[in-house]
């Protein structure tokens, strides 16, 4: 153990058995020997110990990055940066199953959505910021006045500089690599703080970026939680130039006051109440599939998730029932199984946070059709954060339930009659991030999705994903707009050139 004022360097993210800090291109202990727990939430047990860094660590991890900024890394070109974007996502396909193995204990969710979505995502994430930055090209115009001067304006987009990145635990490598890789791709420096509840791929992903030749300090991980801890040690640090959270709505209204005094940009994705409008023409079975998939994936653990169903009348009770039997059909169970669908939620903590929603549903006079409790899960994994896939009807949209976001496998499920009452209902709410349409009337289709009030709207399917597209909500749902262009505008700042001819 590092004595006092001694960084022990390590060679490894888990050495030791403990998930370390990334500083300066090492694996490194804070002076203060803090250790968490990180938990594996289908069975309860402690996986691993983390170390939490302290302020001090916080800011040498901030003066690494600032430092890198003035080195080599400063000199490399766009192509430079996005060949070794490349690399990154080769390696880590190399080390697939590794960073599987890391998601899945981490957070219990199945081993095919870590395979299939996390790990998968995150190599795309930085294969499609590489063809992105490296084909950006710069705006420019030639300027006629009339008084018959003439001029060249052009802009050269410099990095933001040394970038906090503070990430939830739903997705933890793909929500990483979605704001690492443009921000790496455009010349910044990182520091990187992951989900207390999910440590694990951040350090693996130092290690990778070490291994394809990313300079010392342009990516650092500092592990601990938020208040008086890491996340705010870091927003706070005033060497930070610019911060990109993702997270919920509260912290992300604390990380804006945190930053407010020194004017630094911020990009927020935060939370959802996410609404689905279902028409009586659409197509029941592909409804059904794809409306299962928005509201249970990830156990419902994904900010874009579906927790409010609106459902044309004469049809309400065929969806009703319909979703009823595959919320039923969900296999939860050991996540290491090639035939478990649904895992636990993330903590215990968040189970109590869910579980009093049930108890809210149940004050409200809802029907629970399917759900509402803790299922019995046996032995080797009772002691894991599980819960029921539920599915409510006979609630008010005024009810809490309907209003405020669960984070977790439920929906709740209203009739309407007309178009129009549809799409109020839909956008009651003071959330604005993703919304989902379905209709075999495609003129409808598009009238409708254009009139939600939300960042992304998807028609006859969900989560389909065009990283080209800009990302992100308004309303209580975020500031700002990450995907294609929009990142490369967030991560770096123009200088408008205008030169006289
Ligand atoms: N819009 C999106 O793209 C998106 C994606 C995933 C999750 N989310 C939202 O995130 C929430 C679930 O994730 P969560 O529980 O990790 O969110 P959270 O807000 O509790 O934590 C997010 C991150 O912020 C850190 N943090 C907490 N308080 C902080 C503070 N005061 N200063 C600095 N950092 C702080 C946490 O340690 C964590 O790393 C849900 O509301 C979900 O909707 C949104
Ligand atoms: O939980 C929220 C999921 C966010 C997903 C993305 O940011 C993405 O798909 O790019």
């Amino acid at each position: 153990m590092a004595r006092s004022g001694e960084h022990m360097t390590m060679t490894a993210a888990f050495a030791e058995g403990i998930v370390h800090n990334f500083v300066g291109g090492r694996f490194v202990e804070p002076d203060t020997t803090s250790l968490f727990d990180n938990v594996d939430p289908a069975t309860g047990h402690v996986a691993a110990r983390v170390h939490e860094a302290d302020a001090a660590l916080v800011a040498r991890a901030v003066q690494a990055a600032r430092d890198a900024l003035g080195g080599s890394w400063s000199r490399w070109t766009t192509n430079d940066r996005t060949a070794l974007l490349r690399r990154a996502a080769d390696r880590i396909e190399e080390r697939f199953e590794e960073f599987v193995a890391a998601e899945v204990r981490d957070t219990g969710k199945p081993v095919t959505h870590a395979r299939d979505v996390d790990v998968a995502r995150a190599i795309t994430n930085l294969r499609a910021f590489a063809d992105i930055v490296g084909a950006a090209g710069q705006e420019s115009f030639l300027t006629e006045l009339p008084d018959g001067r003439r001029a060249l304006n052009y802009a050269v987009r410099k990095p933001l500089g040394v970038v906090a990145v503070v990430v939830p635990w739903n997705l933890p490598l793909l929500l990483l690599t979605w704001k690492v890789a443009p921000a790496l791709a455009c010349g910044n420096a990182v520091v990187v703080k992951p989900s207390e509840e999910t440590p694990s791929t951040a350090a693996l992903l130092a290690e990778v970026l070490r291994e394809v030749g990313l300079p010392d300090g342009v990516y650092n991980v500092v592990h601990g939680f938020g208040r008086d801890s890491a996340g705010e040690f870091l927003t706070g640090h005033p060497g930070i130039d610019g911060v990109t959270f993702t997270g919920s709505t509260a912290t992300g209204a604390h990380v804006m006051r945190t930053v407010a005094a020194r004017v630094r940009p911020v990009s927020f994705e935060l939370g959802g109440k996410n609404a689905a409008v279902v028409f009586a023409d659409a197509d029941l079975g592909a409804t059904l599939d794809g409306l299962t998939r928005s509201i249970f994936s990830n156990t419902g653990q994904v900010c874009l998730c579906t927790e409010r169903v609106y459902v044309q009348r004469p049809i309400f009770d065929d969806v009703v029932n319909g979703l009823a039997a595959r919320a039923e059909a969900l296999a939860l169970g050991d996540p290491l199984s090639e035939t478990t669908t649904t895992g636990p939620l993330i903590s215990q903590a968040h189970r109590d946070k869910v579980l009093a929603y049930f108890g809210l549903a149940e004050e409200a006079g809802a029907r629970t059709v399917v759900g509402g409790g803790v299922p019995a899960m046996g032995p080797a994994l009772d002691g894991g954060s599980w819960i029921e896939p539920t599915i409510w009807v006979g609630l008010d949209q005024r009810d809490r339930v309907m209003r405020e976001e669960v984070f977790g496998p439920v929906a709740g499920l209203i009739p309407f009659d007309s178009e129009e009452e549809a799409i109020a209902l839909a956008n009651d709410t003071e959330y604005g991030l993703a919304s989902s349409v379905w209709t075999s009337d495609l003129t409808r289709g598009h009238r409708v999705a254009q009139a939600m009030r939300v960042g992304m709207s998807w028609v006859n399917t969900w989560y389909l994903r065009d990283l080209r597209s800009p990302f992100g909500g308004m309303g209580l749902s975020g500031i700002g707009r990450e995907g294609g262009e929009a990142s490369l505008h967030f991560y770096t700042e123009p200088t408008n050139v205008c030169v006289q001819l």
